[in-house]
């Protein structure tokens, strides 16, 4: 007789044929496609799309694929089970061969265009045509959608080849980004950071693709050298992949009556995104205005609840242009990224990217993306003035949402009630002078040490005794605090829960990379392992390996301490 208190127990799809019955384009199919596209997705050149929200294409597929790994918790999550990943269907479709594909599941693709504004200010430059039509996923091709536990989710390839927005580019991502991506996305999902998830990685056993790199030990800030490297595809998945650039493009149209149907493909694409992404948080039976309020507030609260989540856990999304920066507030495109060992404020290891988007500078480079989905919107409110006037006052309050929630982060990392100008302050001075690896430190801390001992495993320099007698007296005053609220292993453990044990370093990332392209994946299962739990102990081992300052040797060193985003 069965348990009456027995969950039912889940099923699981463990072949192809399962699988393509999860397909459900229904939402995709509400928008416009572009009118001059061919339906047989055979699009592959760079041309002009004009209008439409999305062009069918069909992904090129890997020569030689083989299989590197997967996510098996998200797997386990999507209920699909281990051994699909080796179905040899499933690995053709995401190694982007869809001819495999049968009803309801479609051997064509899609891409989307978006457009680009930089700190705020918009570009056309970067389309081949100069007209911003040429420009979008140039190699991100999205292969299904579907509905699995009441959740929408769309799955796209990134390296399936050229699309029309591939600007003269070969649409191939090389092994050493795709393992990065997938690698970190898996990371930011067990930091708790919201985040497009990994699916699976496959690298092609014969494909390459020369892309500029750095020669061993180059302390070059540009590559020096040309590298021929192995293509490989990886597949990530969110609820969507608009971005705010996305909306700009279709608000551009608009404003410029570029065709017939601007505005009116402006506002389905808006409220594409309301059902995509908002769709728990949003009435869609209130009048669309007021769905644009609430949007608007919503996507505030989602960016810079963000934003203070990359600075608590040291990630700087070295590129964070609105071409990067999700319309559904989460993490996207793993490629100028990188995590802040030694403190700095100014840390960027995108040699492309510049002060503006370096780490203490996030908050600012989201309130110009912000700045430009309220541009992009706010057409579609001018016949309210009042939803207008609520809409512009929740674009004024941005700084000061970004600053409530970067404070409250600060208090959380350093487990107190409250925000405290002044110790954070003197802190930060602190942390600089001593060159503190961020992760390392924030952790020692977390286990609230009477003296300084335990945080000087952290500092990169060795410190005078005056300096130290300065950490020892801010250590006290924060002790202090700290002790007012709870007990303390109360506050140790809601500590450890908030600044990770385990970081992503990029010298450990290099060898997974390096020795996947010789065919062995040892190094990125067991960087999948150690990052899938970063703020649990682990074993001795592990510690040892991973729980470290950063080496000598890789300091300024190319490929390593800083990258071009030769991806
Ligand atoms: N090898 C390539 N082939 C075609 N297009 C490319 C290639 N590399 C980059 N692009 C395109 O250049 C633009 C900017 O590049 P960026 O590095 O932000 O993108 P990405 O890493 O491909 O994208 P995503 O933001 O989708 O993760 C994007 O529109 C992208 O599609
Ligand atoms: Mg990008």
């Amino acid at each position: 007789m069965a348990h009456p208190f027995k969950l039912p127990s889940k099923t699981y799809v463990t072949n192809f044929d399962e699988f393509v019955q999860l397909a459900d384009y229904s939402l995709m199919d509400n928008l416009n496609a572009d009118p001059n596209a061919r339906c047989d997705g055979d699009d592959h050149r760079a041309r002009q799309v004009f209008s439409g929200h999305f062009v069918p294409v069909t992904p090129t597929p890997l020569a030689e694929p083989e299989y590197i790994t997967h996510s098996s918790t998200f797997f386990n999550e999507l209920g699909l089970s281990d051994e699909l990943a080796q179905d040899e269907d499933f690995r053709r479709v995401f190694s982007a061969d869809l001819s495999v594909a049968c009803a309801p599941m479609r051997q064509v693709g899609w891409a989307t265009g978006y457009a680009l504004s930089i700190y705020g200010t918009e570009y056309t430059q970067q389309c081949p045509f100069g007209t911003g039509n040429g420009y979008g996923d140039g190699r991100a091709i999205s292969v299904f959608e579907t509905v699995i536990n009441d959740q929408r989710w769309e799955m796209q390839l990134k390296g399936g080849g050229q699309t029309p927005y591939c600007r003269g580019a070969d649409g191939r991502a090389v092994l050493r980004s795709s393992v990065r991506e997938f690698l970190a996305q898996e990371f930011m999902q067990a930091l708790r950071v919201p985040t497009s998830r990994s699916l699976t990685l496959y690298v092609s056993k014969s494909e390459t693709v020369t892309r500029p790199w750095y020669s061993q030990n180059s302390r070059s800030t540009d590559p020096d050298i040309l590298v021929d490297n192995p293509v490989a595809i990886s597949t990530r998945v969110a609820p969507s992949f608009l971005r705010v650039g996305q909306l700009e493009l279709f608000a551009r149209r608009a404003r410029s009556n570029a065709h017939i149907k601007a505005f009116e493909e402006l506002h389905m694409i808006v409220a594409h995104l309301i059902e995509r992404e908002y769709k728990n948080e949003i009435d869609q039976s209130f009048a669309f205005a007021e769905q644009l309020v609430e949007l608007a507030m919503l996507f505030r609260q989602r960016l810079t609840s963000l934003v203070a989540n990359w600075i608590r856990v040291g990630y700087c999304q070295g590129n964070f242009n609105s071409d990067n920066c999700a319309a559904g507030g989460l993490t996207l495109d793993y490629g100028p990224f990188g995590f802040c060992e030694i403190f700095d404020t100014d840390f960027q290891p995108w040699t492309g990217g510049g002060k503006h988007f370096s780490f203490f500078n996030q908050p600012a480079a989201a309130e110009a993306n912000y700045h430009m989905f309220w541009t992009a919107v706010r057409p579609l409110l001018a016949e309210d003035t009042e939803a207008l006037e609520q809409f512009d006052q929740v674009r004024r309050g941005f700084a000061k949402e970004m600053q409530k929630q970067i404070q409250e982060m600060w208090a959380t990392k350093l487990g107190l009630a409250e925000f405290n100008s002044k110790l954070f302050t003197k802190l930060l001075g602190l942390m600089e002078r001593s060159e503190v690896d961020y992760t390392i430190f924030f952790r020692e801390l977390s286990h609230i040490p009477d003296d300084i001992s335990a945080l000087k495993k952290s500092f990169y320099v060795n410190t005078s005794q005056e300096l130290d007698e300065q950490w020892q007296s801010w250590l006290n005053s924060w002790r202090d605090l700290v002790s007012n609220g709870y007990d303390s292993s109360t506050v140790s453990t809601k500590m450890k829960q908030t600044n990770p044990k385990y970081t992503w370093r990029e010298w450990l990332v290099v060898p997974a990379y390096q020795q996947a392209a010789q065919g062995d994946y040892t190094l990125i299962n067991e960087l999948q392992e150690v990052l899938s739990y970063p703020y649990d102990e682990q074993s001795k081992e592990i510690e040892d390996k991973y729980y470290r300052l950063k080496p000598k040797e890789y300091f300024n060193a190319g490929g390593v301490s800083h990258y071009s985003c030769s991806s």
